[in-house]
């Protein structure tokens, strides 16, 4: 009776295997087969790794067992293996034992790579006990992959979702309390993508409101941003006065959310309560940056006066990312250009968040991500070269040691025209919405020139 009830519940679940194997496709197919084959070989691989112990004592059982006067074998234990797989490979949940713990695992790692047919092993601690041990059969930084984003408002505040590591793992980046995010690569290697991602992800909160310098474009009906223009309350292109007046604006309106925030918020730090409808979160996303830093050098009247906005722009950005956190203004650098020009270091460096696509030269990858990209050479961007690497970034994150290569999923600007025509509704100037006070007085006097970019408010 036993037996037949064995028998059908280890039918039902090789039916279960077998239904699952066959409706997965080619990736998890891969990755399946491989998951049988690493759990089959196991036992006789652990040991030649050195991830097993002995065990030289006897068990109370095997001492009772044991003839007279013989002494039980040593026995060997092997380590508990527990396999899952995605359609990049497999992610496998092992025993510790003693003398077998994480250190001896990373050693093993490049041979359990071999073993196991991956192109990469990462191994964790997960528990007391256990660790993780992430094999990738494909390379996840070159395999492309696609956001379509949902419309739905995200579930945390400023979480902006990235794409994976290089073990496809998810790396998101909390942007609470975030004054600053600089974005570098060459030209075609994913910035746009990576921006429309965010904004469309986020577009579907009225807690969140954006405006957009564009420097390669002249008005708002050209370039990368034209179809996202609708979810944006303020919008300029490559004039120097118009980005300047953008940004003098957004200054005044940090100074009035300063002056508000006691009565409004109740705190003089925005994260504390978090953004709202009534107090959303500022996103000024800054592209072709070195459009409105760079020097211009000449003695003729306009090239000084174009000197002067240009140093005058790039204070006001410092005073945006200097002083904006606390009230919920967040600016986001990008440029093709890494020299201290295109984003100036004063700025670049109080930004927490640097992520950099392909460079050509270490230079550049340093006036990218900063000095500390050179002691680590395999997260060096200048690898990132060819098509396969459109989409991979190199990034600082604030919460894991050194530098991550992460590939960014494409967002299309069909996908985010979508988004961003659904959302356009819950576009407003985050300066309609403060009291009038004398500086909100102060922010409605902009001078009539602040007034004409072409998405002004
Ligand atoms: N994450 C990605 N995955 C796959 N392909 C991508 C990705 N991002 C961008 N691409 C491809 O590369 C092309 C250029 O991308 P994108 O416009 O984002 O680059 P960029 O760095 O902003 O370039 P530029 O500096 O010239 O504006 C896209 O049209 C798309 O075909």
């Amino acid at each position: 009776m036993l037996a037949v009830f064995l028998g059908s519940v280890f039918a039902v679940w090789g039916v279960v295997w077998v239904v699952r194997y066959l409706m997965a496709d080619t990736a998890h197919r891969a990755s399946i087969r491989q998951a049988v084959r690493i759990r089959f070989r196991w036992k006789r691989l652990a040991p030649m790794l050195k991830l097993a112990s002995t065990d030289k004592t006897p068990t109370l059982m095997a001492s009772l067992s044991s003839s007279e006067g013989k002494q039980p074998k040593p026995r060997t234990l092997v380590p508990t293996l527990k396999v899952r797989h995605d359609a990049f490979g497999v992610i496998a949940r092992a025993g510790c034992l003693p003398g077998v713990g994480l250190e001896e695992y990373q050693k093993a790692a490049p041979y359990l790579a071999d073993a196991w047919g991956c192109t990469r092993v990462a191994v964790t601690q997960d528990t007391p006990g256990h660790v993780v041990v992430r094999g990738v059969r494909l390379d996840p930084l070159t395999t492309p992959t696609r956001h379509r984003p949902s419309g739905r408002a995200p579930d945390a505040a400023a979480r902006w979702d990235l794409g994976v590591d290089e073990y496809a793992q998810p790396v998101t980046v909390d942007l609470t309390q975030v004054p600053g995010v600089t974005v570098a690569g060459l030209p075609g290697s994913g910035k746009t993508s990576l921006i429309n991602r965010l904004m469309s992800d986020w577009a579907p909160s009225s807690a969140v409101q954006f405006a957009c310098a564009d420097g390669k474009v002249t008005t708002a009906h050209e370039g990368d941003y034209a179809h996202l223009v609708e979810r944006m309350f303020a919008f300029v292109g490559d004039d120097l006065d118009d980005a300047n007046a953008l940004f003098k604006r957004l200054v005044k309106l940090r100074r009035a959310r300063v002056a508000a925030a006691g009565s409004m918020l109740g705190t003089n730090d925005m994260w504390q309560v978090g953004p709202s409808p009534s107090w959303p979160l500022v996103v000024l996303i800054i592209d072709e940056a070195h459009t409105y830093f760079r020097d211009h050098r000449g003695s003729d009247k306009e090239t000084k006066r174009l000197a002067a906005l240009a140093a005058e722009n790039a204070r006001l950005v410092e005073d945006l990312v200097k002083k904006g956190r606390s009230m919920g203004i967040l600016v986001i650098l990008a440029t093709q250009k890494s020299t201290g020009d295109a984003i100036p270091t004063f700025i670049r460096d109080v930004c927490p968040i640097g992520l950099s696509f392909a460079q050509k030269t270490s230079d550049a990858a340093v006036a990218a991500l900063g000095e500390d990209i050179r002691n680590w050479p395999d997260a060096d961007p200048v690898n990132l070269q060819g098509p396969a690497y459109v989409g991979v970034a190199a990034m600082n994150h604030p919460t894991r040691p050194g530098f991550l290569r992460i590939r960014t999923p494409l967002v299309t600007g069909d996908d985010s025209a979508t988004i961003a025509h659904q959302t356009a509704h819950l576009t407003q100037d985050p300066a309609t919405l403060l009291p009038r006070t004398p500086d909100r007085i102060g922010l409605d006097k902009t001078p009539p020139d602040e007034e004409s970019g072409p998405l002004a408010a």
